[in-house]
């Protein structure tokens, strides 16, 4: 099993509130990880932490089995959760932006933004400034620029938020599809049913991973129907 992201003992606080407290997470190549926990768990700090965005007060985090640099996020695709997009440009150039701050050269986005773009239905809609889009749309354009350079990890914050429920399905098969090509994603999300379309779920509550596994062997473990009665028991790993 080759790790592709860990964070050890990870410890945040903002001001004398306690984000995160001794979280520890490792994410296998080739997995979907889904990070579930109420609003203001701390799982955008924890992917942020995890993508270098935000530092953490003690702890380590490694990326591809390094320290992470900047040579290392032309392998990541990262989706914020609130869309980082230009509205004043087209959807297309805002493609064509990503595509080449990440190095890629003028043909190769040209056939990349097709392809991207026909992936999250937005093939149609490309020549359309992005103030015009709707809240769903402009999510998938988000994931369109994620997925611009082939990256190997994806760190997707709540990337189905405001897609309807067709959608949210085409989207979760997409990312069983970029598994199924070798990628590794952790999704955050607190929709529960998208927790059994992950291969392992990790469960944060109050500052901790309440509980790592499969959404079945978490089930089995402490013995419940479904995966909020475990936050409700609240009980430790
Ligand atoms: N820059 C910041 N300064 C101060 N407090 C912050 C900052 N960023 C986040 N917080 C606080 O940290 C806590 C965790 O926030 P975070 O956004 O990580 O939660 P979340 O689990 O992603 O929530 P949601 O599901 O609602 O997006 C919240 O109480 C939030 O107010």
């Amino acid at each position: 099993m080759v790790i592709q992201l860990s964070g050890h003992h990870l410890y945040k606080k903002f001001k004398q509130q306690t984000i995160l407290n001794d979280v520890n997470i490792s994410l296998a190549s080739g997995e979907i990880y889904g990070l579930l926990g109420p609003s203001g768990s701390g799982k955008t700090t924890l992917v942020k932490i995890l993508l270098g965005l935000e530092k953490c007060d003690q702890g380590k985090v490694e990326l591809f089995n390094q320290k992470p640099s900047i040579s290392s996020f032309h392998h990541l695709g990262y989706m914020a959760q609130s869309d980082a997009l230009y509205e004043e440009l087209t959807a297309y150039e805002n493609l064509d932006f990503f595509g080449s701050i990440q190095g890629l050269r003028k043909k190769e986005r040209k056939q990349r933004i097709e392809e991207v773009a026909e992936i999250v239905h937005l093939k149609d809609h490309l020549s359309k400034k992005v103030l015009q889009y709707s809240g769903g749309m402009k999510r998938r354009l988000s994931l369109a620029c994620a997925l611009i350079h082939k990256p190997k990890l994806y760190l997707l914050d709540e990337p189905t938020v405001g897609l309807d429920p067709l959608l949210r399905q085409s989207i979760w098969d997409l990312f069983q599809k970029l598994k199924d090509d070798g990628a590794t994603l952790i999704v955050t999300t607190h929709v529960m049913d998208e927790v059994n379309r992950c291969d392992r779920v990790g469960l944060l509550k109050d500052g901790r991973i309440l509980a790592t596994g499969s959404p079945i062997d978490l089930l089995k473990t402490y013995q419940v129907n479904s995966i909020e009665e475990i936050f409700l028991k609240g009980e430790s790993d």
